[in-house]
């Protein structure tokens, strides 16, 4: 069955013939995202989800998103998207990092002319027929300084048409290094200095702990007098309340804001001071712009969805349409081994170690340890999938220690997994055979191949005479089916193992019996 996508939001139709070309069956009500009763009612028939940001994806959407894969954003804020709650469900949420980024820059610079030279309010003076030639005295931009907080895609296009306006540009941001502050021509300084220097401040930050209010009451008081301050970034950045009062004492001397706490701002303590202009989350909104989300999030959507590539996820690691085959098999035995071992640890786990060894240590290894993390806390977790595993793996404390390395032995990509846990350390290895199945290779250093079935027994015993048989009769007589069975042993006479899948589950009192043959050491049901 195809898939389906539901657009949520006002996107540009352009998405519709991308999905539609890619076999996906797309659904356009740009009005949805608005009625939170509706979208929950319906979002349970779809796979993918294309949203822009009057979509709140809630928890109480996403429970009822029984079949949602994919939540893609047309554009770059994903602070409507409750990522740890999607994360859970192992829905992939993906953005456009770039595609609205000159749009948004040049909104920003619009703004700032426009407060430079009160251009709005001007224009509606004019048009009163009014004629105040003398009251809109304006401010040249040229030599000024402007504070650019926040200084990535979109504050490194705005430093850049601000140096072209010819005026001086000095950074805030803490991730911004010395070489990448030069290469853009802006000078990096800590936020008290820009505060202290800057004649105008843009804000292009995300939303964060860290960013909420960084403009307070406390910072907005340490600006110059007669600042001018934009924010085309996110509502909250700047505390509204605290900047209306230094609007009215006069200390700020005008601001422009393209973005309020509360959205839709259909009243705002900012509204209605002369000083003040007001856009409705616009920064985005150009043709060009929008074009390019739209094209860009329905094809990432598409191709998700149909052929397991994964761009510009913010909660997984991105793979390629031609990296997506390669990497299924192995995804598939990283479950796997993941799977068996969590099946062997019933206590405490402390650290997990995966190494890669051979060609398999050039794919994904990411995602090849989120795959086998999912294996391995499924069996002690219901609610974990290879999206939330690394996730539910640290909020849990298990260390994981990936290693990569050449392949050593007889095979030319062996992935293997060792559990370090308060009862010991269990170890396995596995690869993936030609016939494009994987298989377990070796088991507590002992090596023994096996494909995985649905059911299996796993044995480790005392290498002593008459084991096999008593095992195997034991089975027979209690009309449990052999279909395959591996053997082992690590030396004559010392530890050895045996992986036998059998039809069916195994009976409690058949399992007991196994137990309690002479030599047993360990035995365990497994299932795949
Ligand atoms: N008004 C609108 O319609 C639009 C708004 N936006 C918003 O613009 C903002 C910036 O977007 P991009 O430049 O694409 O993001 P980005 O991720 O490229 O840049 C954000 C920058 O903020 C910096 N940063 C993070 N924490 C910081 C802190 N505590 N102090 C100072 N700097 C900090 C980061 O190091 C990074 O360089 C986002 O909030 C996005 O949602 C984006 C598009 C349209
Ligand atoms: O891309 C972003 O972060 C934006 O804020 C743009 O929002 P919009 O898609 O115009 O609702």
């Amino acid at each position: 069955m195809a898939p389906r996508v539901l657009i949520s939001d006002a996107l540009s139709p352009a998405a519709l013939a991308i999905f539609k070309e890619r076999g996906v069956e797309v659904d356009f009500q740009p009005a949805l995202g608005k009625d939170k009763e509706k979208l929950a009612a319906i979002i349970g028939d779809y796979d993918g989800l294309a949203i822009r940001s009057a979509t709140k994806v809630t928890p109480k959407i996403l429970e009822n998103a029984k079949n949602l894969k994919v939540v893609g954003r047309a554009g770059i804020g994903v602070d409507n998207v409750d990522i740890p709650a999607a994360t859970a469900r192992g829905i992939i949420v993906m953005n456009t990092p770039f595609g609205n980024s000159i749009t948004t820059a040049e909104h920003a610079i619009s703004l700032m002319l426009a407060l430079a030279r009160q251009i709005p309010a001007a224009d509606a003076s004019t048009q009163a027929g009014k004629w105040e030639k003398n009251r809109f005295m304006g401010v040249e931009i040229t030599g000024k300084v402007l504070g650019v907080i926040g200084c990535g895609n979109i504050g490194a296009i705005v430093a850049d048409r601000a140096l072209g306006l010819k005026m001086r540009v000095i950074a805030f941001d803490p991730f911004l290094s010395a070489e990448r502050a030069k290469n853009i021509g802006v000078e990096k300084v800590e936020l008290a200095d820009l505060l202290a220097r800057a004649d105008f401040i843009t804000l292009h930050t995300p939303m964060t702990p860290q960013t909420k209010n960084i403009l307070s009451a406390e910072n907005l008081a340490k600006t110059k007098k007669g600042v001018r301050i934009i924010n085309c970034a996110r509502g909250g950045l700047v505390d509204e309340a605290a900047l209306r009062a230094a609007l009215d004492s006069g200390h700020v001397a005008g601001a422009a804001f393209d973005v309020f706490v509360e959205e839709p701002a259909t009243s705002n303590v900012l509204f209605g001071h002369p000083n003040m202009i007001c856009t409705p989350h616009l920064g985005a909104s150009t043709n060009e712009a929008q074009e390019n989300v739209a094209l860009q999030v329905a094809e990432q959507i598409a191709d998700y969805l149909t052929r397991g590539a994964i761009t510009n996820a913010i909660n997984f690691p991105n793979i390629t349409a031609e990296e997506a085959p390669k990497l299924t098999p192995f995804i598939t035995l990283a479950e796997k081994l993941g799977s068996f071992a969590g099946q062997m640890t019933d206590v405490g786990v402390k650290k997990l170690t995966i190494t890669y060894e051979g060609a398999v240590g050039e794919l994904k290894t990411k995602a090849l340890t989120a795959a086998a993390l999912a294996g391995f806390l499924r069996p002690m977790l219901t609610d974990v999938n290879v999206v939330s595993a690394p996730a539910v793996a640290r909020e849990r404390g298990i260390v994981i220690d990936e290693t990569v390395r050449a392949a050593e032995g007889d095979y030319d990509s062996l992935l293997s997994l060792s559990v370090e846990s308060e009862g010991g350390v269990f170890s396995l290895s596995g690869a993936v055979f030609n016939d494009g199945k994987p298989r377990v290779v070796s088991i507590s250093g002992i090596r023994a191949e096996a494909e995985f079935a649905p059911s299996m027994i796993f044995v480790s015993n005392a290498d002593k005479p008459g084991f096999i048989g008593r095992f195997a009769s034991l089975l027979g007589e209690a009309g449990v089916n052999i279909a395959t069975f591996a053997l082992g042993r690590d030396a004559e006479g010392g530890s050895a193992i045996a992986l036998v899948a059998i039809d069916g589950g195994v009976p409690e009192k058949v399992f007991a019996g196994i137990s309690e043959l002479p030599g047993v050491k360990l035995t365990r049901a497994l299932k795949f």
